[in-house]
């Protein structure tokens, strides 16, 4: 093969950071078990979800991811033009998921935390260490979007004046604690613990349960939820993670509790995603292009 052929057959940076995105949504659904939310058992407390949607949707903000990137890599610069740009890109973006879906909610608030980290990533490639991209991408999330459109007030935005809580905005503007402070770590001590893969990242997901103030909780199940969910994350955690015997019996026990409140920690699976994609970011750059 010519050099040149082998060229255009490499996938873009652009490309590559979608790819990555989508991959952290398709690897935070198909994993198991995570406590009232969907995976390969099943829907947990939800009615209008389950696997096959959430793939189907995470497939179809591709395109989204792409322009995201494409927009960071030809703007480059972290000011009000991009803002504005990823906005009108994260709303196209919402419109297709609701389109593959009929309606229903499956992933706005990982549109909004992985369009932020896409596009930092995009900015300044050679500076992609977590808490470097997540830096630019609070930077981003701080701008104000003046085209953003009236619209009417969002679940998050009603639990948010009733509880006085951040909510997925605000975790953005502070640089995404959530996977930065509590996923990520958790998710480097259970792998360095010699945990396989798969609990390694539930115990991620737990710790992010165990302190987020997640507005889809707050909204199914009030304070009451908010509190059940991130005492039973805890509890999992303190017994020694999801791949103890012990963490298992609290595990199932946080999963009956929420499913009874019909609490589903989906800004919480959202951050999981952020973290996954964090936490591959910089092998991903640093490998040699085409080797994803
Ligand atoms: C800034 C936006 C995210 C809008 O935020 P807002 O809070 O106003 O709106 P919501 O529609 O409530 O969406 C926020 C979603 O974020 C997730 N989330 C919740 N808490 C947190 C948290 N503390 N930190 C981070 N993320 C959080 C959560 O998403 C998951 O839950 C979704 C299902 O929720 P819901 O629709 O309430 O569904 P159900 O409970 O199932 O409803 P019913 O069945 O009862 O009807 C699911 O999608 C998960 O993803 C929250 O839902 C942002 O959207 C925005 O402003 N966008 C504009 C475009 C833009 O500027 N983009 C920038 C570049 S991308
Ligand atoms: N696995 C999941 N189940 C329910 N809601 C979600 N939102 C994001 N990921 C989710």
């Amino acid at each position: 093969m010519s050099a040149f052929i082998a060229a255009r057959l490499r996938p873009s940076l652009a490309e590559r950071l979608a790819d990555l995105a989508v991959q952290a949504l398709i690897d935070e659904a198909d994993l198991s078990p995570k406590p009232a939310l969907v995976d390969r058992r099943g829907s947990g407390a939800h009615r209008d979800l389950d696997l096959r949607l959430m793939h189907a949707s995470a497939r179809a903000l591709w395109p989204a991811f792409h322009a995201m990137a494409d927009a960071g890599q030809s703007l480059a610069e972290l000011g009000q033009p991009l803002r504005e740009t990823i906005g009108r890109l994260g709303r196209e973006g919402e419109a297709r998921m609701l389109a593959v879906t009929g309606g229903v909610n499956t992933h706005r608030g990982a549109i909004w935390a992985l369009g932020l980290l896409v596009t930092a990533a995009a900015l300044e490639p050679v500076q992609a260490a977590p808490q470097q991209v997540s830096l630019r991408a609070a930077r981003l999330a701080r701008l104000e979007d003046r085209q953003m459109p009236a619209q009417a007030p969002s679940h998050g935005e009603r639990v948010r004046q009733r509880y006085g809580v951040r909510g997925a905005r605000e975790e953005a503007r502070c640089g995404f604690p959530g996977a930065l402070q509590h996923g990520l770590p958790q998710l480097r001590r259970s792998r360095a613990a010699g945990f396989d893969e798969n609990h390694a990242q539930l115990d991620a997901l737990l710790a992010i349960m165990a302190q987020l103030e997640d507005t889809c909780v707050l909204h199914r199940a009030g304070l009451e939820g908010l509190a059940s969910m991130q005492h039973g994350a805890r509890a999992v955690l303190q017994a020694g993670g999801s791949a103890t015997l012990a963490g298992r019996r609290c595990l199932k026990a946080l999963e009956h509790d929420l499913l009874a409140l019909n609490a589903s920690p989906g800004g919480a699976a959202d951050l999981l995603a952020a973290t996954l994609f964090l936490d591959r970011l910089e092998p991903m750059l640093g490998a040699p292009i085409g080797s994803l």
